[in-house]
């Protein structure tokens, strides 16, 4: 019910008139306090959306009780007072906002022609008005002024009226010109207008490389809730190394303060010719926008865009239409803040707020640990989203997400739903302080985290039930167990079968078994449990590689098995044993005892021996089940090979017990030489080294003696 003087007592009527003007200072508080931390701190707290709702509420209220307008109010006003740690510019043509359309229906495009159709004053007769259509880029509007062609001068929009002097992080980003290219050269003066912004997958490195700067103990570094705040936050800088570090980019998408055609400046009569210009000028203009005549092409317009949004490589969160006509632009005009002559059509906010039901860590394939959190089901960038991903432990704590919080959820392109912050008001009493499990929530194994790294770790790899196609691949590949056949798809069957739980599980395969899989013919069946049973005699060094120990890659397993010669001493070998060994060093070596600490991991090596699994043993027959020629021999390779790659001459190599190193020294015994070798060569004959090449190193490989 609507109370209204004439069905409500009047002290009714002023107490809700009252509650009223309370609800205005609140909201004018609450907005001017987030246009602060948003324009002035780049590091808002509430999502984009919460603040258009909080300023929808406000402009409502305004309507109701204009009389209760103030010309300070956020609604009369755009963006925040200048930072007083820049200097000064003063705008000589105001840079505004842009009306908002928050319906994303297609009707918002047809009202807006209508409105335009109206304020001009056409008839239904008069043929459609022509409009450009153009990407919303979500970064921070700069305007760009140049004097005869060499840029001079960078600033923000700032209030709209007075903007901050950026030049110096301006000038670091290649997309703005600064000399302008054709006829821009020779106008006295020109104030380009566009969005500095940041590239997706440039933000998602960016972010990667903060959190492994924070992992490595760097306190004063810190992650960036999107895109738009870490290209603002990157251009507001003083110094312009921090900015120059951070891939900015730049589109145009208009012109400010101009010289006059009169005095030597461009004469342009529509929109569409002046972004064709400014890309003559050496700007970079967006490939997207489009001329749509009439309110039928800008809905078409925002249904298409709508539908590449999450392939584009960086953040829109609508498109603009602006009236193609400037003389048509002058008439229409400016309202408070807003030209008449443009709108922005929004599309689903890519950030909303929820609430953090519970937080679950999931171990993924490799056996990475990620906290996620559980949410209420929330609608964000076009989907409902129930899951969002919190990275790593660090992560957690340092935006101190826990469970019961109300957090900012990001949903951006295809990148994973992630939660970027908590969002205030704190409940009260708040939930526990996140901890990673200490053992894996799918498989009970110790979980580790290695010094210098973000990541927890299962160490259960050989048995963990989130590991096992990965385990199963690794274990099944040429250079361990050499299992022909078994690829990434029957993997997955045999996993998703039931048939295979661990790598042991292979060696009790039946052939009615597999021949029940779908598109297994019995001769492929046959072919598998022959290939199988083939790689049953293997060498100790393969084995050991094949158990897809962390760190423990073809080299590091050789070394294990020359070294230690029989498995049961290498899975009882201390880390300080397994040190001993040539190369290996401390991390490497908790990381083999770790994995021989998990019972589960034990008993999978168990089963494989017990199904026959087996190799020769003791001093010297470590790693050879054939001839070793090149044992102790070390090798280095230079220059292009005839027949052989680069990998395939050091897998050769290695088989024949040689290890190949990347210079040459007196400790080199030969150098393999082919087209184009280069300073090896040369330094091989400086110290007397044999040279061959590869019709030598085929013989060296089959143990026959060459003369170089
Ligand atoms: N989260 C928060 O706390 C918080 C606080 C303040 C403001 N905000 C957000 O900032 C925005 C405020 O709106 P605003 O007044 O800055 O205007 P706006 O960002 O909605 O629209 C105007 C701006 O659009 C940009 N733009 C992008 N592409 C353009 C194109 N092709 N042509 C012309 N302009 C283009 C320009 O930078 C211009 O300044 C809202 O989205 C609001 O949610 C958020
Ligand atoms: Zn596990």
């Amino acid at each position: 019910m609507s109370l209204t003087p004439s069905d409500a007592p009047s002290d009714l009527w002023a107490a809700a008139e009252q509650a009223d003007r309370q609800r205005m200072e609140q909201l004018r508080a609450l907005l001017r306090h987030h246009a602060w931390r948003y324009y002035v701190l780049d590091d808002p707290e509430i999502p984009d959306a919460e603040y258009d709702r909080l300023m929808q509420e406000l402009q409502a209220l305004e309507a109701r009780h204009p009389q209760w307008v103030t010309p300070d109010s956020p609604t009369q006003r755009v963006g925040a007072q200048p930072s007083a740690a820049f200097a000064p510019v003063a705008h000589r043509v105001p840079m505004l906002s842009i009306r908002t359309e928050t319906d994303t229906s297609p009707q918002a495009a047809l009202a807006f022609d209508a409105r335009i159709r109206k304020e001009l004053g056409l008839q239904p007769s008069d043929p459609p008005v022509d409009y450009v259509a153009e990407p919303k880029f979500d970064g921070l509007a700069i305007a760009l002024h140049y004097e005869r062609g060499v840029l001079v001068r960078a600033a923000t929009r700032g209030d709209g009226v007075t903007g901050e002097d950026v030049t110096h992080t301006v000038r670091t980003i290649a997309q703005v010109p600064l000399r302008l290219l054709g006829d821009g050269a020779a106008i006295p003066w020109l104030e380009v207008r566009g969005e500095v912004y940041m590239r997706r997958d440039d933000f998602e490195a960016l972010n990667e490389r903060q959190r492994q700067r924070i992992a490595a103990g760097d306190k004063g570094e810190k992650t960036f809730v999107n895109p738009r705040n870490a290209a603002a936050g990157a251009v507001r800088q003083l110094d312009p190394a921090v900015a120059a570090a951070r891939p900015l980019s730049f589109y145009a998408y208009g012109l400010g303060d101009v010289t006059p055609a009169a005095q030597g400046g461009p004469a342009f009569t529509r929109h569409w010719d002046v972004l064709q210009a400014l890309r003559t000028w050496g700007f970079a203009v967006s490939e997207l926008a489009q001329r749509c005549a009439g309110g039928q092409a800008l809905a078409e317009y925002h249904r298409r865009i709508g539908q590449m949004r999450d392939t584009l490589p960086f953040d829109i969160d609508g498109v603009v239409y602006k009236v193609d006509r400037l003389d048509w632009q002058q008439q229409l005009g400016f309202v408070t803040r807003e030209p008449r002559w443009a709108l922005a059509h929004k599309y689903p906010a890519q950030e909303q707020l929820t609430r953090v039901l519970a937080i679950e860590v999931q171990v993924g394939r490799t056996g990475k640990l990620t906290p996620v959190a559980k949410l209420e089901p929330v609608f964000v960038g076009g989907v409902t989203v129930t899951n969002a991903t919190l990275h790593n432990e660090d992560e957690v704590l340092r935006k101190d997400v826990r469970v019961g919080d109300t957090v900012i959820v990001r949903r951006a392109g295809d990148v994973i739903p992630e939660v970027v912050a908590v969002a205030p008001p704190l409940p009260e009493p708040r939930g526990e302080p996140f901890r990673m499990p200490s053992h894996c929530p799918v498989c009970g194994s110790a979980v580790v985290r290695e010094p210098g790294e973000v990541d927890h770790r299962c160490s259960g790899g050989l048995f963990c039930p989130a590991q096992r196609k990965q385990a199963i691949l690794h274990f099944a590949q040429r250079r361990a167990m050499d299992i022909e056949g078994l690829g990434d798809k029957l993997v997955d069957q045999l996993v998703e079968g039931g048939l295979v739980r661990t790598v042991a599980d292979l060696y009790r395969l039946g052939l009615r078994q597999l021949a029940e899989l779908p598109r297994m013919a019995d001769k492929s069946a046959n072919n598998l449990l022959a290939a199988i049973e083939r790689s049953k005699t293997t060498t100790l060094a393969r084995f050991v590689f094949a158990l897809g120990i962390r760190h423990v890659g073809e080299s590091t397993a050789r070394d294990l098995a020359r070294h230690f010669g029989r498995l049961d001493a290498i899975m009882d070998a201390s880390v300080e044993q397994l040190q001993q060994v040539p190369d290996v060093g401390p991390v490497v070596a908790a990381s083999v005892r770790t994995f021989f600490d998990q019972p589960h991991n034990r008993e999978v090596v168990e089963q494989l021996r017990a199904c026959g699994v087996h190799w020769p043993e003791g001093e010297g027959a470590a790693t050879s089940d054939a001839a070793q020629p090149l044992a102790g021999k070390t090798l280095v390779l230079t220059g292009t090979l005839p027949t052989l790659t680069r990998d395939e001459a050091k897998t050769l190599i290695e088989a024949a017990g040689g290890k190949v190193a990347g210079s040459v020294s007196r400790k080199t015994d030969y150098v393999v030489a082919g087209e184009a070798a280069g300073s090896k060569l040369d330094k091989a004959r400086e110290l007397g080294v044999p040279v061959v090449d590869e019709a030598g190193l085929r013989a060296l490989l089959v143990g026959q003696a060459v003369s170089p």
